[in-house]
């Protein structure tokens, strides 16, 4: 049996284009209950904690978890807590280069893990206030890593990209087909 650990619409959407058959169960974690740490390490210790949670439920199944956050300087963005949050967010994205680190787990029946990060670099338009405010008018940021979401209007903030497009998504497929 194969189950996503996740509640994110876009993870199983991605997970389908690998296969239609698993189940979903969203893994319940105190996600502040974990040390902060370099953002790409962060993400996986986020996604084996996530994974693990229902793997020691169903140990008999493969179990697939991930964890997505926004890294600017030294800053490490995810959801945003408001409007005003998001507002901040892009703000400060504006007109620069930032990464998106995705922590990939998987847990094997056999009692195997696998953990991976992925890593792609999105540049942003400058982007004006209204410009801002235009974007979270259409309110697709509020569970959205980094306040955007890049399969959405959240396109038209971004110049370019280097490395996985489903990466920033929120699950690396062409990595986790990989992994399975
Ligand atoms: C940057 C970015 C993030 N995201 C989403 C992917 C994730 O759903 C979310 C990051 O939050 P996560 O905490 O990684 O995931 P989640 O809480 O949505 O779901 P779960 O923990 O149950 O797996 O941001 C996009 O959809 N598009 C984007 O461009």
């Amino acid at each position: 049996m194969l189950i996503l650990a996740s509640q994110s619409p876009r993870r199983v959407e991605l997970l389908q284009r690998i296969t239609k058959d698993f189940e979903v169960e969203p893994a319940q974690i105190d996600e502040r209950a974990l040390p902060i740490s370099a953002p790409a390490t962060y993400v996986q210790t986020l996604a084996q904690a996530k994974g693990r949670a229902v793997s020691d439920l169903h140990p008999e199944a493969t179990v697939i978890a991930a964890d997505t956050m926004v890294a600017y300087q030294d800053d490490l963005l995810g959801k945003p807590q408001d409007e005003a949050a998001a507002f901040a967010m892009l703000k400060a994205l504006s007109g620069k280069t930032h990464h998106v680190h995705t922590g990939v787990f998987v847990h094997k029946p056999d009692g195997t893990e696998k953990l991976q990060v992925v890593t792609t670099a999105v540049e942003f338009w400058p982007l004006s206030d209204d410009e801002i405010k235009q974007y979270l008018a259409c309110g697709e940021y509020q569970d959205k890593a980094g306040a955007y979401g890049i399969q959405g209007q959240g396109a038209l903030l971004i110049k370019g990209i280097v490395g996985d497009y489903y990466n920033v998504m929120g699950l690396p497929i062409s990595t986790l087909a990989r992994m399975l």
